[in-house]
């Protein structure tokens, strides 16, 4: 899952978070657009403590300095981010760095090769986030799978009902904001979404 505090509808953001983790959600990315970066650290390291307890990675949106000061699992960068060389310079050749992918051309530049993963963004246009440039669609997935072996974790408007098919494109994860952050029970939200995962893994 990704986070958004206004997708958590004024309910607490770590006992969302947490709910999620109880339901199924195996990473986290932590991402922040209007915090200071110390309030941005003192969240991110509480919610590394929640991720801790149940073996949960976490990945730090944009900031490489608030990953580095959370001792984060990784860090996402986007085209218009840090750059790849500065994230790797400040944070170690071996420190996992995810990459946004809009384009396909983007799979072709020096960063792109030393990604760890690649967003798939956004398979699907998101009131989420709007400053996004063309969806991807199932078939983007697919052209993007024919290219890379990099693991691609798809984002944009994931829910139960679409789960499924988005893994069987070829997306080797699911990032999901507002399917699990605003659902009633943020719990049984990722637990449904957890087993379209399945479903589509045995299928
Ligand atoms: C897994 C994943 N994919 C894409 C994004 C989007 O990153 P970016 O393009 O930098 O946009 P912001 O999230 O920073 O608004 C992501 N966060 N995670
Ligand atoms: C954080 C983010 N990045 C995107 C991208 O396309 O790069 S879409 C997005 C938000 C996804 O939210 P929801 O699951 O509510 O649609
Ligand atoms: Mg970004």
């Amino acid at each position: 899952m990704v986070t958004d505090q206004k997708a958590c509808l004024g309910r607490d953001f770590f006992w969302v978070l947490e709910e999620a983790i109880k339901g199924g959600v195996d990473l986290v990315q932590i991402r922040e657009k209007e915090l200071f970066e110390r309030d941005f650290i003192t969240k991110a390291q509480r919610a590394k403590e929640i991720c801790a307890k149940y073996n949960v990675p976490l990945i730090v949106n944009d900031s490489l300095s608030v990953a580095k000061a959370v001792n984060a699992n990784g860090v996402h960068i986007g085209q218009s981010d840090s750059s790849m060389d500065i994230a790797k310079e400040l944070l170690g050749e071996n420190f996992p760095v995810g990459l946004s992918i809009e384009k396909l051309h983007q799979l072709e530049s020096s960063g792109a090769s030393k990604a760890w993963y690649y967003g798939v963004s956004p398979v699907f246009s998101t009131p989420t986030k709007t400053d996004t440039i063309t969806e991807w669609g199932l078939e983007g997935i697919q052209s993007i799978k024919r290219i890379t072996n990099k693991p691609l974790v798809a984002i944009g408007n994931i829910k139960i009902d679409n789960a499924k098919q988005v893994i069987e494109a070829g997306a080797d994860c699911l990032a999901v904001v507002s399917a699990i952050c605003s659902a009633e029970s943020p719990e049984e939200a990722a637990a449904s979404i957890r087993n379209e995962i399945e479903k589509a893994i045995l299928t």
